[in-house]
């Protein structure tokens, strides 16, 4: 059996190591398949019944790289134009009919590139026969998934219900507003969706409450803290957008960002400002040591090599520090839909 997994296309290296990672922590080993540009990688491991375990004992939230998942019994070859059903139901059952009864629905995913976008009507045709195959039962934990490589070639698999991201393929669905200054202010919207549960918004998110922007300009992830009626200080010597200024929440420090720090605690920080990493980490931990904010979005640009263990380095240098400092947190970083080159960060303060 393989775990598949998809990610940011380039990302595929990145994704094979956080699965080696995940699953020997939860006492599972295999190897990863991954070719660089394909946007997913398969890990291959001997017990299925032990992979089937694993992916649900992972929390889905702490993954970095991966975007969506599915266990499966491997790529499936030479579909035939004129029944591309019944080879996908046969495995289906031959693999998991031991193990799962039922699935709750079938899924439909595509590799997140221009050839997996092609794919999608023809996944939805082929999906809609191979439901009828299947055992369906609302009430099952499980979920089927679908996912075609070619008009010849795919994955059928399942996935815990509960271990779903919010988007089907991690694909994050967002309207630009379009009074926003910058694209990058889907980025901050994207992180809240990620990493605040809808149902607390309204208190983590709340009118009134203080914020700081870091590389705040030209006023994408400002426009997002002023929307929810937040009081924001700018801070770039960039010119902001004027209409940002107009409606008074937004007071522009044209002064470092690095060497800025609030005159008293604020309720959200948020930092965009592309410089090394490490750099970035250290500054959001001394922030937090001072607790000078409760929860921080924050943004690491990516080197071009060893980019996982970039992430781990940073998280290791914010982790050591708050320990030291005995603090309670939660810290967790995520390749958002929207981050290219980079990953987000999220440090909850508790
Ligand atoms: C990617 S842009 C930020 C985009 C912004 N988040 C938005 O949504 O519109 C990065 C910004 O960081 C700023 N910057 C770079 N180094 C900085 C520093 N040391 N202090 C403050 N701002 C900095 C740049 O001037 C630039 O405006």
């Amino acid at each position: 059996m393989e775990l598949v997994a998809l990610c940011r296309t380039g990302f595929e290296k990145e994704l094979a190591a956080e699965l080696v990672d995940v699953t020997a922590t939860h006492g599972v080993h295999g190897y990863p398949k991954a070719r660089d540009g394909q946007g997913y990688v398969q890990f291959v491991v001997d017990d299925g019944a032990e992979l089937l375990r694993c992916i649900n004992a992972v929390v889905f939230d702490e993954l970095v790289f991966v975007r969506d998942w599915f266990v499966s019994a491997g790529a499936i070859s030479g579909l035939p134009a004129d029944d591309r059903v019944s080879p996908l139901q046969n495995q289906f059952k031959a693999a998991f009919s031991g193990h799962i009864q039922e699935v709750a629905d079938l899924l439909f995913l595509n590799v997140d590139s221009n050839e997996g976008k092609a794919l999608s009507k023809l996944t939805r045709g082929v999906g809609s026969h191979l439901k009828r195959q299947l055992p369906l039962a609302k009430g099952s934990d499980w979920l089927g998934v679908l996912l075609l490589l070619s008009g010849s070639e795919g994955f059928i698999g399942v996935c815990p219900r509960r271990q779903r991201p919010r988007w089907a393929g991690g694909v994050a669905r967002l309207k630009f507003p379009r009074e926003a200054p910058s694209r990058a202010t889907l980025k901050l919207e994207e992180a809240w969706h990620h990493f605040i549960p809808a149902s607390e918004w309204d208190t983590r998110l709340a009118p009134s409450m203080k914020a700081v922007d870091l590389g705040a300009a030209p006023g994408g992830w400002t426009w997002q803290l002023v929307a929810r009626s937040m009081f924001v200080d700018a801070v770039d010597n960039g010119p902001m957008a004027p209409t940002l200024m107009e409606g008074g929440q937004v007071t522009h420090r044209q002064v470092d960002g690095f060497a800025y720090h609030p005159p008293k605690p604020v309720d959200w920080l948020v930092c965009d400002i592309a410089d090394k990493p490490a750099r970035v980490a250290d500054m959001i931990a001394s922030w937090a040591e001072n607790s000078w904010f409760r929860e921080a979005v924050f943004n690491l640009k990516l080197p071009m090599k060893q980019r996982y263990k970039e992430v781990l380095r940073c998280r290791e240098q914010i982790e050591l520090r708050l320990l030291a400092a005995g603090r309670d947190y939660r810290l967790r970083f995520k390749q958002l839909y929207h981050d290219r080159e980079e990953v987000t960060g999220h440090l909850e303060l508790r």
